[in-house]
């Protein structure tokens, strides 16, 4: 007989956003399906530069963003999976420089098998980062399946000339991070039931912290570029943001903040599986990568920080700004014309 699985994260295999589809068979998938072929105008950004959210102009002054994101559970803990969840999704609004507005839940439960008790818990975490971002959970769709799985659909609304795209980066622009690298690390030791409870709880401040400081940027046109960390780790979204701006990105690797404490996990070599998924995608951009730094690059971060593109005149305001918004920064590196690499580790 099959014997119970009494946690959530033993319903998944790739949990949080390491369960996205690889990069190339995503291309594949697309590619066929014609899904890159988009021609309504009034479609500002669709998903042919594999940006965070699509967005849609509604007037001269107004456009909709929307996005959508869902996956299986990362945590043991219902309500901690749906504010991870929640931050995760409406991050993708905040990365174009937008106010999210609503959402809508989307879930998959087994409901013979778990009880519907803890998918209340689920929505309600997700309930409460909606309202810290300051949007209401306005409905959803629910089916029972064999996964436990959550998400959210978020919509949001930007001035169609603020919109901030992973593709508006100039050469000699400073690359800065607003979160440390490592969520995908320490969900794999609470998977394997290996992870410290202190370092539980840096797990949950760094998934959950909004990146809402993404939409207090979308007003400034000195940020030149926008993305956030999430499945491909660092190492695959600064490739689409470099890619996206026909320029090479030079990582000074020390300086790629780690969550505190996470390298004696590196160390007995605690990691997502999806880690070396990642390398095997983007190495052949990579130039510069020793040994286990491997991990740092493409560790895949559910809920993960934003990485912004500056020019160095605007460098200081750019840290004054984010002093004000009591938003930590790591500059960790630059885009620059003519690398033989799309990413340079020095
Ligand atoms: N099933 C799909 N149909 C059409 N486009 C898709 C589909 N899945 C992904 N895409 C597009 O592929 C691109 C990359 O998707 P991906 O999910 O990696 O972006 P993302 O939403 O920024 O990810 P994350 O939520 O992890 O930040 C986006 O432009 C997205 O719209
Ligand atoms: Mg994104």
């Amino acid at each position: 007989m099959e014997t119970p699985k009494t946690r959530l994260t033993e319903w998944s295999e790739g949990s949080g956003c390491g369960c996205k589809i690889a990069p190339a068979i995503l291309d594949q998938i697309l590619s066929a399906s014609g899904s890159f072929f988009q021609s309504d105008p009034n479609l500002l950004v669709g998903n042919s530069h594999k940006d965070d959210a699509a967005v849609y102009q509604v007037s001269e002054d107004l456009a909709v963003i929307n996005t959508v994101d869902f996956f299986t559970p990362i945590v043991d803990d219902p309500f901690d999976f749906g504010r991870i969840s929640a931050a995760n999704a409406i991050s993708d609004v905040y990365a174009m420089g937008g106010k999210p507005i609503f959402a809508n839940a989307i879930l998959s439960w087994p409901v013979e098998k778990i009880a519907p008790e803890l998918a209340a818990k689920v929505l309600e975490g997700a309930k409460s980062i909606c309202k810290e971002a300051g949007i209401e959970l306005a409905g959803g769709h629910s089916i029972a399946a064999k996964d436990p799985i959550f998400g959210l659909s978020v919509n949001g609304v930007i001035h169609p000339r603020k919109i901030k795209t992973n593709q508006g980066a100039k050469s000699g622009d400073l690359i800065f991070l607003t979160k440390p690298i490592g969520i995908g690390v320490l969900a794999t030791a609470l998977k394997r039931q290996k992870i410290e409870e202190k370092d539980y709880f840096k797990l949950l401040d760094t998934a959950c912290k909004l990146n809402s400081i993404g939409g207090v940027l979308g007003n400034h046109e000195e940020v030149h570029a926008m993305t956030d960390v999430t499945g491909f780790g660092l190492l695959g979204h600064l490739i689409e943001m470099a890619e996206g701006a026909s320029l090479s990105a030079e990582i000074e690797l020390d300086k790629v903040p780690l969550i505190e404490g996470i390298q004696e996990y590196i160390n007995q070599f605690i990691f997502p599986d999806n880690t070396y998924r990642n390398w095997n995608a983007f190495n052949t951009k990579t130039k510069g990568v020793k040994g286990m730094d491997l991990v740092k690059l493409c560790d895949p971060q559910t809920s993960g920080g934003l990485l912004i593109a500056i020019s160095p005149e605007n460098q200081n305001w750019f840290l004054d700004t984010m002093k004000v918004e009591n938003q930590p920064v790591w500059e960790i590196g630059k885009f620059v014309t003519g690398g033989d690499f799309v990413v340079e580790v020095i």
